[in-house]
């Protein structure tokens, strides 16, 4: 089930090659400063709802410090020299250790949203995660993306006639992996949005799947185009469940015949529960800050959930990830694979499609080297001793 080793270094060779003939890189390389050149050339509302979190931000930057605090503790004179980073997730081989992450309304920050993120995957082979809450129909989505891997990430409905036409539109639509987002049954205190009063699914967008959905118009009493704001609001009554229990996954089970993975899981009790019942995976992931202001950063919590369940579960990572070697530390920390977030949408919100290209092949010819020059030549052989914490 390996697919063929594809060669991400080559991606510095070639910058350097455009070098000589007069070009260099549209966006930064390094990736943790696309968030100020967004915040310099999008509009406020859209850049403060992708880069903003919740409270003050702590859980943010405790992302950001529990991946900076571990350092990598380099190998050298190990035979480097021809290296794959492909790996196995959930029954599929994959390019890399890397997916794009759920991001919920896309078109704020460009106007070909999701379908330019899900082509830009694609043509990576690395896997795209759609949203529940994305501003483009997930049909439209999978028709962009050809028979590439998608994932389709589920806000769980109130009612269970939405939640169970979701699930048959993603399985007929090619989405072959349910994640199931747990950590956002209420939408958290964000005050970058709340000083802006800016929500864009109160306007209808981020809310294409709902409006498409025979299931959720069954429930209206006029047609969306007739009364757009009744049907905002039956949305915003029907996005998620905060009633919602351990038994209730019992329903995905029945109604989803693919892996399922939930997503959110920070505690090691709660990664035990996933596995009594019956999902295949985890995402350790605090939304990236944005849910539970003071929360354990995520980085932090991976390897309690990795000792708990890492031989059961397949334990994904993110919240946090902004360039190679943070990957190569959650792959240390036990993490099978990881999903980046925010880097993306603003490769997005910068550049459309290349912007996205850009993010991943940086992402993933900056693992390439530091897998390299830290003396791996897979992701297989890192682990925990190739880290070290402190001031070191
Ligand atoms: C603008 C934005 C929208 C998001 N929308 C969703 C969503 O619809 N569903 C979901 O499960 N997670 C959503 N997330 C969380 C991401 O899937 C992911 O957990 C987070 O971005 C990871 O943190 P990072 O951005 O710091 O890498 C969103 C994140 C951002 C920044
Ligand atoms: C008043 C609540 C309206 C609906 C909220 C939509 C939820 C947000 C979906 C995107 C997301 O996850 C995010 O982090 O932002």
């Amino acid at each position: 089930m390996r697919t063929v080793a594809r060669h991400w270094a080559d991606f510095q060779y070639e910058i350097y090659l455009n070098g000589m003939a007069g070009a260099v890189p549209r966006l930064p390389t390094d990736l943790t400063r696309l968030e100020e050149l967004a915040e310099q050339r999008l509009g406020p509302g859209p850049v403060g709802y992708v880069a903003g979190s919740a409270g003050s931000g702590s859980t943010a930057r405790a992302n950001r410090s529990a991946l900076e605090r571990r350092r990598i503790v380099p190998r050298v004179l190990r035979d480097v020299h021809e290296r794959d980073l492909s790996v196995e997730v959930l029954g599929r081989a994959l390019p890399a250790p890397l997916a794009l992450a759920p991001v919920g309304v896309l078109s704020i920050m460009h106007p070909d949203a999701e379908c330019a993120a899900a082509r830009a995957a694609a043509g990576q082979g690395v896997p795209f995660v759609l949203s529940s809450a994305s501003s483009t129909p997930m049909e439209q989505v999978a028709e962009a993306m050809g028979d590439a891997e998608r994932w389709f990430q589920l806000y769980w409905p109130r009612d269970p006639e939405v939640a169970r036409s979701f699930l048959n539109r993603a399985e007929a639509a090619g989405f072959g992996v349910l994640v199931v987002t747990l950590d956002t049954p209420l939408l958290a205190w964000r005050p970058r949005d709340l000083d802006q009063a800016y929500l864009p699914f109160l306007h209808g967008v981020g809310t294409a799947n709902y409006f498409s959905d025979p299931a959720f118009r069954a429930g209206l009493a006029k047609p969306v185009h007739e009364d757009p704001n009744a049907a905002v609001t039956h949305f915003v009554g029907m996005f998620a469940d905060p009633s919602k229990t351990w038994p209730d996954l019992a329903f995905l089970r029945e109604h989803w015949d693919g892996p399922i993975v939930l997503k959110g899981v920070l505690h090691p009790d709660d990664a035990r529960r996933a596995v009594e019942a019956g999902m295949d995976g985890v995402v350790v992931s605090n939304h990236g800050g944005r849910q539970v202001a003071g929360s354990v950063a995520a980085a932090d919590a991976l390897p309690g959930v990795v000792e708990a369940v890492g031989d059961r579960l397949t334990v994904l990572f993110d919240s946090g990830v902004r360039t190679g070697d943070d990957i190569f530390k959650a792959l240390a920390l036990g993490a099978r694979a990881v999903l980046v977030g925010r880097p993306y949408v603003y490769g997005l919100g910068l550049d459309g499609r290349p912007g996205v290209e850009h993010v991943i092949r940086c992402l993933l010819a900056e693992l390439d080297l530091t897998l390299a020059l830290s003396g791996h030549a897979t992701p297989g052989t890192i682990g925990p001793a190739d880290l070290t914490e402190g001031p070191g």
